[in-house]
Parts: C-alpha cells; sequence; structure tokens
C-alpha cells in the first residue's frame, strides 16, 4: 500500500480525488489539507463534502506553511489541488523527498515563464522546478510520468482538445496553413467552489468568454506543436466539457486515415474511448473517461471531433490519480473503474 494526502480538500477536486482515493486498492489516504486560515479546518471531510459521508471521516487539518517541506516525507503521494499560486510557491519545497507531487494546478504545466506573466498573471519564480515538470496527459506522456517526481497534471480544456487534437498532428494529417479551431464549452464546476457573480447559477448564461486570451491557448498550442484558436464557453449546467475540433486536412488524407490514427493512439488505452457517433456529456459525467468521435468531409478536406470529459474527473482528479497509479506501477485505470 502506498500512503497519500490531499492539499486543497474543501475544494470540488478536492473532493473527487478524496471519492477516489478513498476506495482505491492501494491507495490508502492518511491526511486531508486545508490553508492556514481556512473556514473549514477541523471540520470532517463528511462535514464539508456530505456526498462522502460514509466513504470518507478523516478531519480536515490546516496546513501550516512552516509545516508545508516536511510533508514530503510523511506521504508517498501529495495530492495539490490548490490555486495556481499555492502549488507555485510551495511544490519546490515539496520535492526531494520520498514524495511524489501531482499538482492539479496550472504552475507548472509550461516551461516557458513568460506565459505566466502574461496568461497567470504572476512572474514564475521557479523556472528550474518548471523545466522538469512533467506534463500529466496520461495517454501521450506515460514514459515521462513513470519515472516523475512532481506531474504537472494537464487542465481540463486542454485534456479535452488535445485528446481530440493529438493523433491528428501526430500522424501529420493537418493542412496546418488554416488553424485548428477549437471550440469548448464546460460546465460551473470549472470554475472552482468559491462564489462568484459569474458563475452563480442566476447569472450564468451560455456564453463565451477568455476570448482570444485564455491561459489554456498556450498550454494546447504547446503541447500539440501548433497554434490553435480555441474559445472557451460557460453553460448553464454543473460538471463537463464537450469541445470541437474544426480542421482541414493535407489533401489525399481519407477517412481511413484519421480512423487509423484515432486507433492507433487510443486502442490501447482504456480510458479514451472512440465511438461511431458523435459523444454526449451524460455518458461520461462522473466517469474517468474522455469519449471522441469525429466525421470528415473528403470535398471539404474538414474533419470535425468532438471529445466529452467530466472537467472534475479526466479534466482533473481522476486522471491525477491515472498519472499516480502510472508513476506507482499500477494498472492505470486502479481504482477508476
Ligand atoms: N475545477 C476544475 O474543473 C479544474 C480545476 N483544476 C485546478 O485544480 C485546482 C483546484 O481547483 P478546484 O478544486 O476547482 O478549486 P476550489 O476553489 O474548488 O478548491 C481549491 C481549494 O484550495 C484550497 N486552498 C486555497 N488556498 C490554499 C492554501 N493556501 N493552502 C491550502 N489549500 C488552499 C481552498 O480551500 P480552503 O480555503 O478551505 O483552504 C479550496 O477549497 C486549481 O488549481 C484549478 O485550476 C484543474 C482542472 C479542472
Ligand atoms: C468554467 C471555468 O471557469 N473554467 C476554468 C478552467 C478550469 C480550471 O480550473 O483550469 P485548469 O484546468 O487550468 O486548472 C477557467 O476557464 O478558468
Amino acid at each position: 500500500m502506498f500512503t497519500a494526502c490531499i492539499v486543497g480538500a474543501s475544494g470540488y477536486t478536492g473532493a473527487e480525488l478524496i471519492k477516489i482515493i478513498s476506495q482505491h486498492p492501494q491507495l490508502t489516504l492518511t491526511h486531508c489539507f486545508v490553508s492556514e486560515n481556512s473556514q473549514y479546518q477541523s471540520m470532517l471531510v463528511s462535514d464539508v463534502h456530505p456526498q462522502l459521508s460514509g466513504i470518507c471521516d478523516l478531519p480536515l487539518h490546516a496546513l501550516a506553511s512552516t509545516h508545508i517541506a516536511s510533508i514530503r516525507n510523511d506521504f508517498d503521494a501529495i495530492f495539490l489541488a490548490t490555486p495556481h499560486e499555492f502549488s507555485h510557491d510551495h511544490l519546490p519545497a515539496m520535492l526531494n523527498g520520498k514524495a511524489v507531487v501531482f499538482d492539479l494546478s496550472g504552475a507548472y504545466r509550461l516551461p516557458n515563464t513568460q506565459v505566466f506573466e502574461t496568461f497567470y498573471g504572476f512572474a514564475h519564480q521557479h523556472p528550474h522546478t518548471l523545466k522538469k515538470a512533467v506534463y500529466g496527459l496520461a495517454e501521450w506522456y506515460s514514459d515521462n510520468i513513470k519515472m516523475a517526481q512532481y506531474v504537472a497534471v494537464a487542465g481540463c480544456y486542454p485534456t479535452a482538445s488535445l485528446l481530440a487534437l493529438k493523433p491528428l498532428i501526430e500522424n501529420d494529417l493537418l493542412d496546418l496553413s488554416k488553424l485548428p479551431v477549437i471550440n469548448a464549452t464546460s460546465g460551473v464546476s470549472g470554475a472552482g467552489k468559491k462564489a462568484s457573480a459569474t458563475t452563480s447559477f442566476y447569472e450564468v448564461s451560455l456564453q463565451a468568454y477568455g476570448v482570444l486570451n485564455h491561459r489554456h491557448t498556450p498550454e494546447i498550442e504547446n503541447y500539440a506543436n501548433t497554434p490553435v484558436i480555441f474559445t472557451p464557453h460557460l453553460g448553464g449546467f454543473k460538471r463537463g466539457i464537450l469541445a470541437t475540433l474544426t480542421a482541414f486536412t493535407k489533401s489525399g488524407v481519407s477517412l481511413r486515415d484519421i480512423q487509423n490514427a484515432f486507433d492507433s493512439a487510443y486502442a490501447h488505452q482504456p480510458l479514451v474511448r472512440v465511438k461511431d457517433s458523435m459523444p454526449k456529456l451524460d455518458h461520461v459525467i462522473h466517469t474517468p473517461f474522455c469519449d471522441i468521435g469525429f466525421a470528415f468531409d473528403p470535398t471539404k478536406q474538414c474533419v470535425v471531433v468532438t471529445s466529452a470529459i467530466d472537467n472534475l474527473l479526466k479534466g482533473a482528479s481522476s486522471q491525477a490519480v491515472q498519472c499516480c497509479n502510472i508513476r506507482l506501477g499500477l494498472p492505470q485505470t486502479m481504482g477508476l473503474i
């Protein structure tokens, strides 16, 4: 058995991690942490997340800043379900002990520090740690994940977008003189637990946001090796992301080429299901799967790919555990299906 802790356990992705790890055959969740000044400190997990009553009754411990460095030797796996700024500031102190760190935030997902000033609003202070980070898109980077000391788990929109785009890019099927276009809609849980007017039930109405400047654009572009036009939308539902990619293929590319690209990428990947029809959110919500469907028009040489995930699971917590399984030499689906 491996021991694990979660930092940020009072939030939405924290709750999903608690649920998965509590039921995992090879991980033992021994500690759940919240911030020093958290309103939830000393409460039980099951008081803060009543859906976890009977699944986890651990208390939420306040993690004092003076204690952060010491947890690196207390656990085999540390899961950070914390804001980007917390992970940025404190992840380096958690390294070089026995723990492998799985960071759900965006703080270590990109090698270029400039991106953080432009898209995250802070100057990155740990360029060396950044350069050594392993990107946690499980289906594409498992060789690196197997040896990682810390994994920057892929973002939610990037997971949906890259799983749709990468088979086409890696097989050199696209005419990239015309930029791939990705339109994606997320449920409100993507914005986290903290209340805000823009994500309140009364205010939400399907709308594009972050147009041409969302922080997931550089993340998608970096791992797809191509510029894209990415437009996120906020939908009036709780969970899930549906992403639709539209791109032009090189001349001569056939439907069979596209089918082969998706089959060779995912035939042996149990958590990506390539479908004969377009996926829908209901089929992936509360699951660790990404469903993918596509259509191709040979006259226009145009391919449309749709992917669907649960943003809190394949877009965050279940993918973090999938990466942890890979890192610990366990079957990648252990505790997930
Ligand atoms: N929601 C989503 O769909 C996805 C989220 N992510 C990323 O995962 C991370 C968590 O997201 P999410 O769960 O949605 O966010 P939430 O806002 O729901 O939860 C974040 C939690 O972090 C805790 N926290 C804040 N500051 C600190 C601190 N200094 N020390 C310890 N804990 C702290 C807060 O709890 P308290 O105040 O009680 O300490 C809060 O409950 C973020 O980086 C987000 O970008 C990634 C992919 C998808
Ligand atoms: C609906 C909504 O607000 N979604 C969030 C993305 C979710 C998230 O937390 O982003 P990471 O995957 O980078 O951690 C946003 O657009 O900022």
